[in-house]
């Protein structure tokens, strides 16, 4: 039961713990018009197990319980089990079940409508399903100090399918991508970066993986390899060049490798997903060396592109980090795969963060300090550390640890250089999460896009909208890692409402 259910009537209850019902599943009884769905209940099954939450209530105060489910009304009947906290604590507790006995459905059977959860079970009424002792997921977490939390999942195909459907018609669709690079460049708005409706963002994403290039540079800032490139319509991209395979594992520092070129557009998939809308598009692009470079290379890249062994025409570029000896090389085909990105040419304005990594074996005030916050809060707006908590997340999400410096437009965090997520699947580094775990706040509108990702959409929805425009954008490992990474945010939100109240944590701005 979510809190907000169980505090209708028993105000005083107290989340006490996950823990597992074990020789029980979770199954749907009784269809309820106001509900259109059905009522969850439990029923014995041998070898099966339900997850739910522990809930501390005054005996006296059970009664109010019992109304509430409707037990003098034989909706449901209170029973008494054992249940298994993920400390392997056993506690006898009060559940209710349906007083009408479900038979099991077989092999193959599909389930009658009466059996089916309402939609506002699976998008509200999260089933605890799948967690896990953080003890090990906090260890950088000075607050959380190994505390066990409820990590949350539904069941959600229905509402991945709705939600890819929506952004289908705005990544999609768009065809005539003639003047949307234009549009683009003159956009002038407080929601977006750029044009957001009518299929725009499909239109520039095919433009930007499109268009004629006009003439190809080193790019000027930064430490990573990349091009500049000028398209025929004047319009910029920047093109960070594919520097490893997809399943290649990026070990050591969490900042650790060259820049990934999946990790920008996944980036910017994400972002579309969870409506963040202050990002550059980004799209997979394959740009022929001999085709659309060396004809349109500058004086200056061409100073910096040499001919390997085997005679193909390789490039070391001009950056902070570039060398000689460590060239991007066209592929049998002769081309050079990489992520484009559309270049704003806008004012930013360029803050330190201040999460930023010391990236030395110094540390930073924010992994010692347990009050780091509210030092932040007496400098920074309430906006921007809601935006700094959003990018957090982002970061998370993809384990992008590199985001030293942010920028901004508009009072808005601009999404920019996101190609250091994605380097290692089985690694959650949690520090990333700092923001979230040190302030204990969330912009409301972002907690109730997460809850809306869970059960494995999240990344379904990346991976079918990339599919769709030809790429795959990750390995499996990378996806099932993205949404393990959700469980621990959905987790992190947790531990803070049962500490704070969801009315502190979660923010209405
Ligand atoms: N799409 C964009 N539009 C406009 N400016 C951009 C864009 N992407 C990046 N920039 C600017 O160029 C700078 C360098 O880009 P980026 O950070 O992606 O390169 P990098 O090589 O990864 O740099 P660093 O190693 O310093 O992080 C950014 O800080 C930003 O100011
Ligand atoms: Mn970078």
């Amino acid at each position: 039961m979510l809190d907000r259910r169980i505090h209708l009537r028993n105000p005083t209850a107290e989340f006490y713990s996950p823990a597992v019902l074990k020789g029980y599943r979770l199954d749907f009884n009784l269809y309820v018009p106001s509900w259109r769905g059905a009522a969850a209940t439990i029923v014995t099954d041998p070898g099966s197990s339900v997850w739910g939450a522990v809930w501390i209530i005054e005996r006296k105060q059970m009664y109010r319980l019992d109304e509430q489910e409707g037990v003098n009304l034989r909706w449901y009947i209170p029973i008494n089990v054992t249940v298994t906290t993920p400390q392997g604590r056993d506690h006898i507790a009060r559940t209710y079940r349906e007083s009408i006995l479900l038979p099991k459905l077989s092999e193959g059977e599909t389930l009658p409508p009466a059996r089916r959860p309402s939609n506002t079970y699976l998008q509200e009424h999260m089933k605890l399903d799948y967690l896990r002792n953080t003890s090990d997921i906090f260890t950088h977490s000075p607050q959380t100090g190994g505390l066990p939390i409820a990590i949350y999942e539904i069941n959600s195909a229905i509402l991945s399918m709705s939600l890819y459907d929506a952004l289908r018609v705005i990544l999609i669709t768009g065809t005539n991508s003639k003047d949307v690079l234009y549009e683009t460049e003159k956009w002038v708005s407080d929601e977006s970066l750029f044009p957001h409706t009518n299929g725009a963002p499909g239109q520039i994403l095919r433009a930007i993986q499109n268009s004629q290039i006009a003439l190809v540079d080193n790019a000027p800032k930064g430490t990573q390899l990349k091009l500049l490139l000028l398209l025929e319509g004047k319009q910029k991209l920047y093109f960070k060049p594919k520097r490893y395979e997809l399943d290649n594992v990026i070990k050591g520092k969490i900042y650790a490798g060259y820049d990934r070129h999946n990790s920008e557009v996944f980036a910017y998939y994400l972002a579309m997903v969870l409506n963040f809308k202050w990002i550059a598009p980004s799209v997979i692009r394959k740009i022929h060396i001999e085709r659309d470079v060396v004809p349109k290379a500058t004086l200056a890249l061409n100073k910096t592109m040499l001919k390997s062994e085997s005679g193909s025409t390789c490039i070391y570029g001009k950056c902070f980090y570039c060398k000689r000896n460590e060239t991007v090389c066209p592929d049998q085909n002769g081309e050079i795969e990489g992520a484009a990105i559309l270049y704003l040419d806008r004012q930013f304005k360029i803050h330190k963060s201040p999460w930023r990594r010391s990236y030395t074996t110094k540390k930073m005030e924010w992994e010692e300090n347990n009050n780091f916050c509210k030092k932040v809060t007496a400098t920074l707006s309430l906006k921007r550390i809601l935006n700094l908590i959003d990018v957090a997340i982002f970061d998370f999400l993809i384990q992008n640890g590199d985001r030293h410096r942010y920028e901004v437009y508009k009072d808005q965090i601009v999404l920019l250089d996101n190609g250091k997520g994605l380097g290692n699947p089985s690694v959650d580094e949690l520090d990333i999460l700092a923001p979230l775990y040190q302030c204990c706040m969330l912009s409301l509108k972002t907690w109730q896009n997460l809850e809306l990702l869970s059960g494995g959409s999240l990344s379904e929805t990346i991976e079918l909208l990339a599919g769709y425009q030809g790429n795959k954008l990750a390995t499996e490992e990378h996806f099932r890692a993205v949404d393990r990474r959700l469980m621990k945010i959905y987790a992190t939100v947790q531990y803070c409402i049962g500490k704070y109240g969801s009315t502190k944590v979660l923010k209405k701005i």
